[in-house]
């Protein structure tokens, strides 16, 4: 049996945490369904939160497309941790320093800080209600109310768009939270049409903020990229914190900037773990 993806190489990394894989597809026309997206996080060892893969840019100067699968198979437009594996991808064996990477959010640029540390501008957040987006129209994305309550859940959000939609909840004592039960109710939340990332965010210092996370379509993470930076700017917008913090999540730190020209920056480390290829036997299911 042959199938579009034999043999294909796929590297599993993580971005403190956060576990990545990165398929390279340029050079060819092959989209992934989102049942094949499910059939690689089934094999040992290839589980993943999120799975980039890169197609031909369409623009001059992108250096790749990316798109970008949680594992339940739906896409997301933004993956701060990812996009970093996806930097050390391109740039490992004497590849580019810096990249322009083209999302369904818009382009997004990385550039090499050390060996394994990389910079991403994240883009501008969007703050509208209509941008997150939120089901009703809210004049104060800061102080969402959470309406139909969820037991146990703080009553108000921060909202943000990343890229990908965002509900940050500052609370007293993060490791408190029962996120297994939480993250579900609230992802799913009629507030959100598009379903959300649910964070919670305790102020350790002006400069340093612990966060848990439960990612839309994926759930419980050891880290996430663009959470970070949606809490920095809830932080700063809600005058809890400046502008620039040091985020701490389960898998490890990233270093926020929000930017004078509202741009969002993103820095952290990335670790390599194995390449293997992809084969037909994967996605026998698929085609039943
Ligand atoms: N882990 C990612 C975010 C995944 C977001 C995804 N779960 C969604 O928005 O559907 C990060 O580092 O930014």
């Amino acid at each position: 049996m042959t199938h579009k993806l034999d043999r294909r190489p796929i590297l599993r990394m993580n971005g403190i945490g956060n576990e990545i894989l990165v398929l390279d597809l340029r050079g060819s026309d092959i989209v992934l369904e989102p049942q094949e997206a499910r059939a690689i996080a089934r094999q040992p060892g290839l589980k993943f939160d999120q799975l980039m893969v890169l197609h031909d840019p369409r623009g001059e100067g992108a250096d790749a497309a990316m798109r970008i699968y949680n594992i339940d198979g739906s896409l997301s437009a933004a993956c701060g941790n990812g996009t970093r594996c996806v930097a050390y991808a391109l740039a490992r064996n004497g590849g580019p320093e810096r990249l322009l990477l083209e999302t369904d959010a818009g382009p997004v640029r990385s550039r090499r800080e050390a060996e394994t540390v990389f910079t991403i501008d994240m883009g501008r957040p969007r703050l509208a209600a209509r941008e997150i987006p939120l089901s009703r129209d809210v004049a104060d994305t800061t102080a969402v109310m959470v309406e139909p309550k969820v037991q146990g859940a703080p009553n108000f959000f921060c909202a943000v768009n990343m890229g990908n939609p965002h509900a940050v909840f500052f609370v007293p004592d993060a490791a408190a939270v029962d996120l297994e039960t939480l993250g579900p109710a609230l992802e799913r939340h009629p507030l959100f049409p598009e379903r959300a990332n649910i964070s919670f965010a305790q102020l350790l210092t002006g400069e340093t903020i612990l966060l848990r996370v439960w990612e839309r379509g994926t759930g419980v993470t050891r880290a996430c990229g663009s959470a970070a930076c949606a809490t920095v700017v809830a932080a700063a917008r809600t005058g809890r914190a400046g502008r620039k913090a040091v985020v701490k999540l389960p898998g490890g730190d990233l270093a926020i900037a929000w930017g004078e020209d509202d741009h969002v920056l993103m820095t952290g480390p990335v670790e390599f773990e194995f390449e293997t290829e992809l084969d037909a036997s994967m996605f026998e299911e698929c085609a039943a």
